[in-house]
């Protein structure tokens, strides 16, 4: 029978995720490997990950992929989502409705990472909003988009968390499983037609992660075709998938219907020795421990034929004996039969069919749209960490120690204008310092939501980048405009709206300067330790050829302060403070400062454009 994809749609389950037909999707993998190469001190060796996995799963289906730890799941999920697509280790073929994977279809997958990427400070509502905003298709309005995420709200039971955060390492939050719950929503909110979820039950209670799995048969049962990864169910759990693929060290052990499973094993001599749940005998048997399980006679005769007591343990034979017999038994008695079934054509209109590899679609908004989005996104997001009452008290417990160190201080001597510009430079320098160490943190952080996020093109790159390096740009305002009042009123510096305005504006461009280099460090490396590190061998440095400490540079280094933007705006503090009252202050001529505002803007602009560059460098874990 040849369907379409409103055919599919007609036979909806419980849930109403979708305002629009579902595309169904037909997923079949043929003889899939996967190899990494690993590269040692003296030698490069090459290590096997999947060996030839074979199987497919329809719109409506579940398919769960099993098996003990280290056997290749996320691996065998990761290659079926396309996320191992630009990987030259991967062999075999993986097909959506006989199509390879194209470009086009990101738009139709969700994939739920095991750890969930999400934002600790946005509440429920707010993160699947934005999520909605960003995802959904232009056609729709912002009232049906914001409609369209609370609706999720209610069909994944989020109702009475919507306006908790969700909570992270520092900050509580949802519970466990009203965050997996998001993150499936954060999927499924774009009425995916394949979902991939890995591991969405791993540290839930069973009653928790048994509704996890109804709800996914409930997705499913709504026309999508839905891959888990799945470490050990519970008997309840384990009779809710349709199919199960069951991998041994990178093997295919079984893959079929689950309800057939036990039978399979049952038909090759493995039995249950003790009533247990079969997801546990199955791990038994997948990890070779065959303790509590029949030993099939194959197996027998090979220990007493005499195989060497080093393959076998107390007469039973070893895990690898075990685990090649399994092997051999999949491939004798069932692999052909399954790949002969791939074969079979895909009951659905060409139309249909074809539709997975249909030009990419428009982003769901505009770049402007996705830059607001994101701009807000990223207000919320970081409110907390500029004005927590540490940082107020920071910023104003050290602008009060610095008022009361240099309380009034007199400029009418020379040794009292060297003290004052000793605080221009202390200025200059705890400004230039803050941002650079608060802005590195930001893209390593953010690293796991904006590899998840941009592979699901969920927005521009430029979009991303230009919201991320405003959005601090309004909460930066307001600390230094306080610090600087405390400091100015009880250090007795020059006063009046022009010289303050122009103290703030640069006291600003060092901050922004500042963060650029650090967005710029941050990007390039992408790694939280190595970033402090060369920032603060970085930040002394410029701080030091700063020309407050060292007068008399040698020539050879004397360029590094040229890049200093404590130089430019200790010598920019000096201009604002004494113009017009002295032509020469610690050596600098009193001018206009028009130099150093130039070379601070150039650093505005030249870091973050170094930052963006790198993060453009950046390779996507799904290598997109
Ligand atoms: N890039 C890589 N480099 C080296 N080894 C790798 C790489 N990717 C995967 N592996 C190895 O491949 C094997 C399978 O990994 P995978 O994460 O797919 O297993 P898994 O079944 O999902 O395990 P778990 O249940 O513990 O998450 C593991 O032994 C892992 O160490």
């Amino acid at each position: 029978m040849v369907c379409a994809a409103e055919d599919i749609e007609a036979g909806t389950g419980k849930l109403k995720f979708q305002t629009e037909p579902t595309l169904p999707i037909y997923l079949k993998f043929s003889d899939v490997t996967y190899k990494v190469v690993m590269k040692g001190m003296t030698s490069t060796q090459e290590k096997d990950i999947l060996n030839g996995i074979t199987g497919c799963v329809n719109p409506g289906e579940v398919l769960a992929l099993m098996g003990p730890s280290g056997s290749g799941k996320t691996t065998l999920l990761n290659l079926l989502g396309g996320r191992l697509n630009q990987s030259n280790n991967r062999g075999g073929s993986v097909t959506y409705n006989d199509q390879p994977y194209s470009k086009s279809l990101k738009s139709r997958i969700g994939f739920v990472t095991q750890d969930d990427v999400l934002f600790p400070h946005l509440t429920v509502r707010e993160t699947l909003t934005y999520a909605a905003l960003l995802r959904l298709p232009r056609s729709l309005t912002r009232e049906e988009k914001t409609k369209r995420a609370i609706d999720v709200i209610q069909e994944l039971g989020l109702e009475r968390c919507q306006d908790t955060i969700i909570g992270g390492s520092f900050v509580r939050g949802v519970s466990g499983g009203e965050r997996k719950r998001v993150s499936i929503g954060n999927e499924i909110i774009i009425n995916p037609s394949l979902l991939f979820l890995d591991e969405p039950t791993s540290g839930l209670d069973s009653t928790t992660a048994l509704r996890i799995v109804q709800m996914l048969q409930e997705i499913a049962e709504a026309g999508k075709t839905v891959v888990t990864t799945i470490h050990q169910p519970s008997s309840r759990l384990f009779h809710k998938f349709d199919k199960l693929v069951l991998l041994g060290k990178g093997s295919l052990l079984y893959f079929g219907k689950a309800s057939e499973v036990m039978a399979y094993f049952s038909s090759i001599g493995c039995n249950p020795l003790l009533a247990m749940n079969p997801a546990e005998f199955l791990l038994d048997l997948a990890n070779g421990n065959i303790n509590d399980v029949s030993v099939p006679s194959e197996l027998e005769d090979k220990v007493h034929v005499g195989i060497g007591e080093a393959e076998t343990r107390n007469g039973k034979p070893t895990p690898a004996i075990v685990h090649e017999y399994l092997v051999e038994a999949y491939e004798t008695r069932v692999a052909k039969r399954e790949k002969k079934k791939l074969l079979a054509p895909i009951p659905l209109d060409e139309e249909v069919k074809l539709k997975v590899s249909s030009p990419k679609r428009l982003w769901g908004a505009t770049w402007w749209e996705q830059y607001t989005i994101l701009f807000c996104r990223g207000i919320k997001e970081r409110r907390h960490d500029y004005f927590s009452w540490l940082r107020i008290t920071q910023v104003v417990s050290t602008a009060a120690i610095l008022g009361l160190l240099w309380w009034q201080s007199d400029t009418s001597s020379p040794k009292g204008l060297q003290d004052q510009a000793g605080l221009l430079f202390f200025i200059a320098v705890f400004w230039g310092f803050f941002p650079v160490f608060t802005a590195i943190f930001t893209f390593p952080q953010e690293r796991a939501v904006l590899s998840k996020e941009r592979s699901a093109d969920m927005y521009r790159l430029s979009a991303y980048f230009m919201a991320r390096t405003t959005s601090d740009l309004p909460l930066d305002l307001i600390l230094p405009v306080l610090f600087l009042l405390v400091v100015y009123f009880m250090a007795g510096l020059k006063m009046g709206p022009a010289p303050f305005f122009l103290t703030m504006i640069t006291v600003f461009l060092c901050i922004v300067a500042a963060q650029g280099l650090g967005l710029a460090i941050g990007a390039s490396l992408m790694d939280l330790k190595k970033a402090t590190t060369l920032a603060s061998v970085t930040v002394m440095t410029f701080m030091l050829a700063g020309g407050f400490f060292v007068n008399r540079i040698p020539v050879f280094i004397s360029w590094i302060r040229y890049m200093s933007f404590n130089y430019h705006t200790y010598k920019l503090l000096l201009k604002v403070q004494y113009e017009h009252r002295m032509p020469v202050v610690g050596g600098t001529r009193i001018d206009s400062g028009l130099e150093e505002v130039c070379a601070l803007v150039a650093m505005v602009f030249g870091y973050r454009i170094l930052a963006y560059i790198s993060l453009r460098m950046m390779k996507l874990q799904s290598g997109a």
